[in-house]
């Protein structure tokens, strides 16, 4: 089997960029990372995502585009072609056969079957020049699916791949800290078993950006100056979507900092970091089995107060935490990375998803393909 050249194209719910990455793979064991980049969003066109996220609470039909959403659409799209462009003058060598194109969700509602990316995939196709897989989410749904999370099955084909020293670490759970965080766990044999744990760094950056007036607490360093208010973590902890059973998926509005409310700006930050570390370690609990391995990937693994707290609770069970960087892997990159994949698998007809992985009814592909248009 030919491989393909893949560019994936992930703006996540952080809201804070477009990650891209090059992979080129058969959709199934064989995967060759290649070079990857990201692209900034400014804070007014993250705010106008913002914005989009609470005007996107109106919609029933996703189809609809109510308000200014239809240009917040075509505005984001042209961001990522221009981003597809800076790609390519940064690695001219670098052939691009396909693209996947995640969007951006401003809507998620599993319990209604409903799912808004904003993007634009024939506009992307006609822009770049290259056939677009978009829209990877709503067929899952259609099967009875949570539509999230997809990338599960690329965490698979890494683990099946992670270099020799850690070769026998099978059962391994990959955590994505992202705005919201989701855990896969890969078993020796079969499929993954995922779902969203909770929220990641989302409500850190809300918390730091109205108390503090900046984007995302770097390094921990706000938080470093606080301590945690156990009260106020076991009050987050106390939300029904904690011990309710995968499968299950979040919208990053599910959870808001009214618990932290009145909380001192640092005491907040390292309080949202334990309840986000505390999140992860209680998804453990619906594993089928005790992982041995965890590798940590997004961009809540720079968060270093995260990152402690979850080895305090895995060293408890004799489990290893590590860094997505020490299993040779890219921690920001992973989720571009992953829509590369998926794009590729879509392409080929391969499921995207599981029912271990999202419960929809059987395994199942999906994404729309956009072809640009014929030159001449
Ligand atoms: N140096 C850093 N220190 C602490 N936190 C950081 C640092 N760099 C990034 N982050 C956090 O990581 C977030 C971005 O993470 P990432 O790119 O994995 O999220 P995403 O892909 O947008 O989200 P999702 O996975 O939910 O779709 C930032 O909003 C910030 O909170
Ligand atoms: C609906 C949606 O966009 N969900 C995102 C979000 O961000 C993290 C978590 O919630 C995950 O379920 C998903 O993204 C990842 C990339 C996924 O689908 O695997």
């Amino acid at each position: 089997m030919a491989l393909i050249r893949a560019l994936g194209l992930m703006s996540g719910t952080s809201m804070d960029g477009i990650d891209l990455a090059l992979v080129e793979s058969d959709g199934e064991a064989e995967v060759r990372r290649g070079p990857s980049m990201f692209v900034p969003y400014e804070a007014a066109f993250r705010r106008r995502i913002e914005a989009g996220l609470e005007t996107a609470r109106q919609i029933s039909r996703r189809d609809e585009r109510p308000v200014d959403l239809a240009a917040l659409e075509r505005d984001l799209t042209m961001r990522h072609a221009e981003a597809v462009k800076e790609f390519r003058k940064k690695f001219p060598a670098q052939a691009i056969d396909l693209v996947g194109f995640h969007g951006q969700t401003v809507l998620h509602r599993p319990e209604k079957a409903l799912t808004v990316q904003l993007g634009d995939g024939p506009l992307l196709a006609r822009e770049t020049g290259v056939a677009i897989v978009y829209d990877m989410r709503a067929r899952d749904m259609e099967f009875g699916g949570q539509g999230a999370p997809l990338v599960p099955v690329y965490h698979s084909a890494l683990a099946r791949s992670l270099p020799a020293v850690w070769q026998d670490a099978l059962p391994v759970v990959f955590v994505n800290i992202g705005g919201i965080s989701n855990i896969t766990f890969v078993p020796e044999r079969g499929d993954p078993v995922a779902f969203d744990s909770g929220p990641g760094n989302a409500l850190i950056d809300r918390w730091v950006a109205s108390e503090g007036g900046v984007p995302f607490d770097a390094d921990g360093m706000i938080a470093s100056e606080g301590g945690v208010v156990r009260a106020v973590v076991d009050r987050y902890m106390d939300n029904p979507f904690f011990p309710r059973r995968a499968p299950k998926s979040l919208d990053r509005l599910d959870f808001t900092l009214e618990e932290a409310a009145g909380l001192e700006l640092s005491d907040g930050a390292r309080t949202l970091a334990a309840v986000s570390a505390e999140a992860i370690l209680k998804a453990a609990e619906q594993m089928p089995e005790a992982p041995k391995l965890w590798i940590v990937c997004g961009g809540g693994r720079k968060n270093p107060h995260i990152v402690a707290d979850l080895r305090a609770g895995a060293e408890k069970s004799d489990a290893q935490v590590i860094l997505a960087e020490d299993a040779g892997f890219n921690g920001d990159a992973m989720e571009a990375e992953a829509w590369a994949y998926l794009a590729i698998r879509s392409a080929r007809g391969l499921p995207l998803t599981y029912p271990t992985t999202t419960g929809c009814r059987e395994a199942v592909t999906g994404g729309v393909l956009a072809r640009p248009e014929p030159e001449g």
